[in-house]
């Protein structure tokens, strides 16, 4: 059998960036069609389009035995009262569990079971080692006003299932309401 030799990369704690790793970009049209304000997300890409999040990742083999890992970070924002999140999603191979660690900034966490009924929120802060269990979808929230940079580690082999959120959304969403974070929600869920 032919060795994968090992290797490092280099985490840079306040930029989020993984050296060497490839990068993914998500802007504000990529997930338009989660924000709950449908207007203003209107009115937003009708004069620009935000970066909102970036995922920096280290190559390793998409095959069983590997662990996938890289960084995360979620611009500061919000369409309306709503903040910035990411698309979210369940893994292919539901099977597999995920970790979180927190590097920057101020977060939430919001999983749910594969059927939308069972919804946990955690928060996300410096330090913070957030546990996704096997079968829970997950989406992060930057709730502050710096980036929100976490560490991420997965089943080289998971697999990305985005199908099933485009279709239910998350059953809760991360507002601001008078200064505060709150959880609420989300009235356009739809049962798997
Ligand atoms: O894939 P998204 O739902 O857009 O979330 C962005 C990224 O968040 C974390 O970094 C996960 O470990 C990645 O697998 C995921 O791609
Ligand atoms: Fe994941």
């Amino acid at each position: 059998m032919k060795l994968f030799r090992p290797f490092n990369v280099v985490v840079d704690f306040e930029t989020g960036n993984l050296t060497p790793g490839k990068k993914i970009t998500r802007y504000l049209s990529d997930i338009q069609h989660f924000f709950l304000d449908k207007e203003k997300v209107k009115a937003v890409l009708a004069k620009e389009n935000p970066l909102v999040y970036e995922v920096i990742y280290a190559e390793v083999p998409e095959e069983p035995g590997h662990l996938a890992h890289c960084t995360t970070i979620i611009y500061p924002g919000k369409v309306g009262n709503e903040f910035f999140f990411t698309k979210g999603h369940l893994h292919e191979k539901l099977e597999t569990a995920e970790i979180y660690f927190t590097l920057k900034g101020q977060g939430r966490l919001i999983m749910a079971s594969p059927d939308g009924e069972e919804c946990e929120v955690l928060e996300m802060f410096p330090g913070s080692a957030s546990y996704i269990p096997p079968s829970w979808s997950h989406r992060s929230v930057n709730v502050g006003g710096e980036p929100l940079i976490f560490y991420c580690i997965f089943f080289a082999d998971a697999g990305h299932d985005y199908a099933t959120i485009d279709k239910t959304g998350f059953p809760k969403v991360v507002l601001e309401r008078n200064g505060e974070v709150v959880v609420e929600n989300n009235p356009n869920w739809k049962k798997a």
